[in-house]
């Protein structure tokens, strides 16, 4: 298993204080940046365009980790790998079936992005098994997608162990992302299940950012 990565979610950001959140991420442990682009369509909430990334990717020294929730994330993909993304991931439901998710993958590869691959709640990662090698990560969510502050679903971590068990078996690089509702108490069971990346928004930001990061980080 890799080293684990703490990516906080922007979607709790304080937002009247930007900059100075941003220099507490910066400052902090967290390596990663999650960056949720919601557009209304693929989920009920809208967040942040292109121009936010740039901006963001200016302040901070961090892995521009964007999660796209949009119906087309063909187009999206290449919108977020001009403005500056390091990671791409998109969802398994918004493409046509498992043929289109590889070509997505190997298109964002090509751009010089790595590219990960979200499952909602209802659905499994099984049909992914085959094809781990064309992604950098998987990200299990652990909340139906759309809005922060929600409770995490346990049975979620099934999903982990089934993946971390391929990933380790095959001795692949994909790293297994898990993302909504994760705290101290869910960060541990998610990185006993196998994840090696914890994306965390309410819990990050509605504390100290520098004590929570650190508290899932060093919780394993
Ligand atoms: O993608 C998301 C929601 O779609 C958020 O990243 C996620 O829910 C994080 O928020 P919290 O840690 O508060 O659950």
């Amino acid at each position: 298993m890799k080293e684990l990565v703490i990516a906080p979610s922007i979607l709790s950001l304080d937002f009247a204080r930007v900059e100075e959140q941003l220099k507490e991420l910066n400052s902090s442990h967290a390596k990663w940046l999650h960056f949720d682009v919601m557009d209304g369509h693929f989920v009920p909430n809208l967040t942040f365009g292109p121009d936010i990334l740039k901006g963001f990717k200016k302040a901070v020294d961090m892995v521009m980790d964007v999660h796209i929730m949009v119906s087309n994330p063909v187009f999206f993909a290449d919108v977020f790998a001009k403005a500056g993304a390091d990671i791409i991931t998109f969802h398994l439901e918004a493409v046509e079936d498992i043929d289109a998710c590889i070509r997505l993958c190997r298109h964002i590869r090509s751009l010089g992005v790595k590219v990960g691959v979200s499952v909602k709640p209802k659905t499994s990662p099984e049909v992914l098994l085959p094809y781990l090698q064309e992604m950098d990560m998987v990200l299990v969510m652990s909340v139906e997608p759309g809005f922060g502050g929600q409770s995490f679903m346990e049975a979620m971590l099934d999903k982990v162990r089934l993946l971390r068990k391929e990933i380790d078996a095959k001795g692949y690089a994909t790293r297994i992302q898990i993302d909504g509702g994760i705290n101290e108490e869910t960060g541990k069971l998610a990185v006993e299940a196998g994840c090696d990346v914890l994306v965390a928004g309410s819990y990050v930001f509605k504390g100290d950012i520098h004590e929570r990061v650190d508290r899932l980080l060093w919780q394993k």
